[in-house]
């Protein structure tokens, strides 16, 4: 079976500036995978070439199998921005609005949505954690609720792959630790494929499958009780890193 990512040799500059050289990366079907790295090291852009939203300089991009310039399934992904919650709280859009926007690519140009479609919106409006919050402005919910519309928003098409870009801004430990349990839900209970872009080191230990190290190069790439080692650390934020051993789990912490 395909893998549901491989990026192979990949390269991308913006004009002059190199932001990532050489990448090679596969997920398969079933991972969690997180991408992390230091602020600027090449993350959202190593997501926008995934999802074929940017042109490589050099290398390859495939998805399920096909290169990501002639993949058209798009139905198959679903993708979270980074900046998905950052709207206007004045915007008059309701939860079921915003939710419902992401059956279009499943449905069609000038096809209106309909009962099946409605259905899915509540399905998973449950699954995340919002039944009943449908009528509500979105505007009007809290951060940890907006991140989960925007899930659901992804999730309504039901995606196999899952792509979050920093998922969890602003989010406060407990939204943070209910948002990691929704995620391994997703991955474990339903088989979606999930890639994070995270900078929370110690809750990525602890809650996804693998990580990608990421500082223009793969610095390194696997299980993260295995790879989020002192040395990679440090050679990923270019400054000393511990790990805090807490009974089995290993979480790191940036020192300054
Ligand atoms: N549209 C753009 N034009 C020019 N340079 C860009 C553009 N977008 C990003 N960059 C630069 O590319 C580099 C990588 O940016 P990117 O957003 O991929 O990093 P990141 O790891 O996701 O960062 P962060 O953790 O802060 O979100 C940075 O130096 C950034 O300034």
């Amino acid at each position: 079976m395909n893998p549901v990512v491989e990026v192979k040799d990949l390269s991308f500059s913006y004009g002059e500036e190199m932001v990532l050289e050489h990448i090679n990366l596969t997920v398969a079907r079933g991972d969690f995978l997180a991408l992390m790295g230091p602020n600027g090291s090449g993350k959202t852009t190593l997501v926008k070439l995934i999802l074929g939203l940017l042109k490589p300089l050099s290398g390859e991009v495939r998805l399920f199998g096909s290169p990501v310039n002639r993949f058209r399934q798009w139905h198959r992904v679903g993708y979270v921005p980074q900046k998905a919650t950052s709207f206007d709280t004045r915007f008059p859009a309701t939860v079921e609005e915003v939710v419902l926007t992401g059956r279009f690519g499943l449905l069609g140009p000038g096809r209106r949505p309909g009962k099946d479609d409605r259905r899915a919106v509540e399905e998973t409006l449950e699954l995340v954690g919002l039944a009943g919050a449908g009528h509500r402005t979105v505007g009007n919910l809290s951060g940890g609720q907006q991140q989960r519309v925007f899930i659901a928003r992804a999730l309504v098409g039901k995606p196999e792959l899952l792509v979050l870009d920093e998922p969890v801004v602003g989010l406060d430990s407990r939204a943070l630790d209910s948002f990691y349990t929704l995620l391994e839900r997703l991955n474990r209970d339903m088989g979606i494929t999930l890639v994070t872009v995270s900078h929370d080191t110690g809750t990525v230990a602890r809650r996804v499958g693998k990580v990608a190290c990421i500082n223009r190069c793969l610095i390194c790439h696997g299980v993260p009780s295995q790879v989020l080692t002192t040395a990679n650390l440090t050679r990923l934020y270019g400054i000393p890193v511990r790990r805090v051993v807490h009974g089995h789990q290993t979480t790191p912490h940036l020192r300054s």
